[in-house]
């Protein structure tokens, strides 16, 4: 059956995302490849698979009280169904409930699941009738079962995140979690400023604020029909807020050597050449090579003339690069990107508890990797988009440990006042979406050679 429809499209994709593939890069290539031609098919499809990949653990939770069967007997294919239907039922209610029964059995007729239509038209009439009485455990009385069923997180992820930050935080963090990502520019100090991208944004029927925290930042708030103008011009560069903060805190001055150490696709180092005004030389590396051509391709876009981008792995101290040579390492290192979920929320459910140490030991590795590199009262800054302890502390700890020449120092003085939130008693930067602006939850820690 050739897809047609926004909800056969997100079928598909869905299909796509649990045999390993990314929901952004999929939706992309699907709007790319089918005609939707009504804006709302398109908005559609989007919200459904987000919606479902975020949601997945409230579906299922709502879901296994309708259906007699258990949800892990069901055929794979018949679970997407129900949970694109549930996820409609539940979430979406500008969708009457009538609309959505008839399009999921047309849908699963379409796919040759005809045997299975009884069971869905069965399980979501009942989900429409009880949906207002559905028992979501309360955040106070079992705050485990409510991050699990009402708020989506994987058990693991949800115990994880009560024993780092409390039921409350918790809680507030996983709600923060489940909403849509803000799209955030940050203007090009080399070829615009920030008013004039906002100037250029309303003119073409976009509505954009600025950013509370970072000085270049825009968010989106309202999109108009058009194309955003200025990116071919190099105004501006998609980025998050929280990682807008980075590039500053590394505080680089002109005529110095920088390191961006994992720096595709070029955000950071884009940011770091437009805070130096181009006169800094910057090594950017990256283990991918394609990745590597991403950084090219943005500095060109962006002016940026001071870049030498190659690929390299960095868990070994590179031999183009003398040692104690570089006055300013950055280290943004590869890690679970926890603080990422709502940009990516098939991670939710990939990520395993495993991965934590697999991540950290890949952090540490890349750290020991660069750290000849620095000079002596050089600062290395070190980030992740994660909150875990094992990521965050425990790599920087482990690290200080077996350099002794290395000491961790407080951000707080390098940062303007109105940031001075954003810090822990430790002074290292710690973001997180329901507490600040919205940004994405990011963690960074400053390190001195001595
Ligand atoms: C968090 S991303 C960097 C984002 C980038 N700094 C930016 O702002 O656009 C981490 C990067 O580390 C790279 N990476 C992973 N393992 C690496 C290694 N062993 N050596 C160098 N880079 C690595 C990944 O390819 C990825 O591009």
């Amino acid at each position: 059956m050739a897809i047609t429809s926004p909800r056969h499209a997100a079928f598909d994709i869905l299909r796509q995302v649990e045999n390993g593939a990314f929901a952004d890069l999929a939706i992309d290539a699907a709007l790319k490849r089918l005609s939707l031609a009504d804006p709302r098919d398109r908005a559609l499809l989007t919200e459904l698979v987000y919606g479902v990949l975020r949601r997945r653990g409230r579906l299922d939770f709502a879901l296994s009280r309708c259906c007699r069967q258990p949800l892990s007997k069901l055929e794979p294919a018949v679970l997407r169904l129900l949970r694109l239907g549930a996820h409609q039922l539940l979430h979406l209610e500008r969708i009457p409930a009538h609309a959505v029964l008839n399009e999921t059995v047309n849908l699963a007729r379409g796919l040759g699941l005809e045997r299975a239509t009884g069971l869905i038209n069965g399980v979501l009439r009942r989900l429409t009738r009880e949906q207002q009485t559905i028992p979501w455990p309360e955040a106070h009385r079992a705050p485990q079962a409510h991050l699990e069923h009402a708020l989506s997180l994987p058990s693991w992820l949800a115990q994880h995140l009560l024993t780092q930050f409390g039921p409350r935080e918790a809680c507030e963090l996983a709600a923060a979690l489940l909403d849509p990502a803000p799209f955030t520019l940050r203007a090009n100090r080399i070829k615009a400023t920030r008013e004039i991208l906002l100037e250029r944004l309303t003119q073409a029927g976009h509505q954009g604020r600025e950013t509370h925290y970072a000085d270049q930042g825009v968010v989106l708030e309202k999109r108009g029909d058009s194309e955003l103008p200025g990116n071919s011009e190099g105004l501006y560069q998609v980025q998050d807020q929280a990682s807008q903060l980075i590039a500053p805190l590394l505080a680089s001055q002109a005529g110095e050597t920088i390191l961006d150490a994992c720096a595709a696709p070029g955000g950071k180092t884009t940011h770091l050449a437009a805070l130096t005004e181009n006169h800094a030389r910057i090594l950017a590396l990256d283990l991918h090579p394609q990745r590597v051509a991403l950084i090219r391709q943005g500095a060109q876009r962006l002016g940026c003339t001071c870049i030498e981008a190659r690929s390299w792995d960095m868990t070994h101290a590179p031999d183009f690069i003398p040692e104690q040579s570089c006055h300013r390492i950055l280290v943004d290192a590869p890690c679970s990107g926890l603080g990422v979920l709502r940009r990516n929320p098939e991670l939710r459910w990939r990520r395993k508890p495993q991965d934590l140490a697999e991540m950290a030991a890949l952090q540490g590795a890349i750290l020991a990797g660069a750290a000849p590199l620095l000079r002596p009262g050089g600062v290395l800054l070190y980030s992740v988009c994660t909150f875990t302890r094992e990521e965050t502390e425990e790599v920087i700890a482990a690290f200080l440990a077996a350099h002794r020449d290395f000491a961790r120092d407080d951000l707080r003085p390098h940062a303007p006042p109105h940031w001075q939130e954003l810090f822990d008693e430790q002074g290292a930067l710690c973001t997180l979406p329901h507490r600040h602006d919205g940004m994405d939850a990011f963690w960074a820690v400053r390190l001195k050679k001595r």
